[in-house]
């Protein structure tokens, strides 16, 4: 029997050229499923079309765009037996890679076609769907800044050099999170909740690593208190992040919960799933085993549970360092630690007027 589907995609993101990318996907889908096409436009979004679908009575909804289209459309599938594909073709696909989705069309079509569903956590924050990370500080600001034209011009790089100049900005703020009857106020630069969360969203990697099904959040406070110390701590949430390791680090606060509210003096704004949605205060829920999406097996997922569950907070979790990527952690954070030393550089250049 053919299976059926909706495609949401959304013809503006990411760099490619979004005709060839709809032919490739429709050449390798359709054979299999029958798709009813759906175009985001400014006007209608990815949830509106999402809602509509879901109306018509679909089971399957396959998400194609940039993390803003496969977050709308997660949102509105949460707590539903709707199963959701992911076809990522934006800037960051921080929700694919968190969710260990490979990144070519070709193969992400594959993993739909497999079939092979996994369930995994969502979390609601201040009432809007979250699924990836919610930041406040420097990485809401860059986020903020890095505008559509720069990033259809330069991609990735975008993020960096909106990184860079947020660095020139930088100021602390005052945090208190409560949390199970705690209260822990701290001086904070950048505060993130990750839900699943890619290595190369860095501020989000105290734990070392996000679990997408463990039913909790991860927090991670930088509490660095100049430049140089944020390029430093960056440079080591990044370098234990690709080594799944637990960062042990004085300016690094982290721990994981289900529920929190933050509050920040001054308010600061709220990034999440990469738009720049609300401002602080945040309450933040998880909401395990919420969302049931397409992905590829994954044979760590069940050891990964249970390492999570065994092991105190504080421990270095070394058992989890995959060998076989060890080289190739090292090589990528070689790489992006040498963006971060020209981040620093660049930010010297520019505050003696160069
Ligand atoms: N047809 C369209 N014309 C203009 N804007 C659109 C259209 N369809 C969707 N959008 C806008 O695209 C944005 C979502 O883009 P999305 O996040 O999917 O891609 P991206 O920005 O390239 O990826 P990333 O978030 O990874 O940088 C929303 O703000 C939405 O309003």
């Amino acid at each position: 029997m053919t299976r059926s589907a909706c495609l949401i995609f959304n013809p503006v993101a990411g760099q490619g050229d979004p005709k060839q990318e709809l032919t490739q996907i429709l050449s390798l889908l359709t054979p299999k499923i029958d798709l009813d096409i759906k175009k985001t436009t400014k006007e209608i979004g990815a949830d509106q079309l999402a809602q509509q679908a879901i109306k018509k009575g679909v089971k399957t909804i396959i998400a194609s765009g940039g993390d803003g289209t496969i977050s709308a459309v997660a949102g509105v599938l949460i707590n539903s037996d709707i199963r959701l594909g992911i076809i990522a073709r934006g800037t960051a696909n921080a929700f694919a890679s968190a969710l260990g989705i490979p990144n070519t069309i070709e193969e992400q079509c594959q993993i739909i076609l497999e079939g092979k569903t996994k369930v995994v956590d969502t979390a609601l924050c201040n009432d809007k769907p979250m699924i990836v990370l919610a930041a406040i500080g420097l990485e809401a600001e860059t986020i903020k800044q890095a505008e559509r034209e720069m990033k259809d011009n330069l991609g990735q790089l975008a993020y960096i050099l909106s990184g860079v100049q947020q660095l020139q900005t930088l100021e602390k703020f005052d945090v208190e999170i409560n949390h199970e009857n705690q209260k822990i106020r701290l001086g904070a630069i950048a505060v993130s909740i990750a839900n699943a969360a890619p290595p190369t969203s860095f501020l989000a990697q105290g734990p070392g690593r996000t679990i997408a099904d463990d039913g909790l959040l991860d927090i991670t406070v930088i509490t660095s208190d100049n430049v140089a110390e944020t390029v430093a701590t960056s440079y080591h949430l990044l370098q234990k992040a690709l080594l799944n390791n637990e960062t042990e680090h004085q300016d690094i606060t982290h721990w994981r919960t289900k529920k929190m509210t933050i509050t920040t003096n001054p308010p600061q704004r709220i990034a999440i799933d990469g738009d720049v949605v609300c401002q602080t205060p945040l309450t933040i829920e998880c909401m395990p085993k919420s969302l049931t999406i397409f992905a590829p097996a994954q044979p760590s997922d069940e050891s990964s549970k249970q390492e999570a569950n065994l092991l105190p907070l504080n421990s270095n979790n070394k058992s989890a360092i995959n060998v076989s990527n060890v080289k190739t952690s090292f090589a990528i954070s070689g790489l992006l630690g040498g963006l971060l030393i020209l981040m620093f550089f660049a930010y010297f250049l520019s505050v003696r007027g160069f």
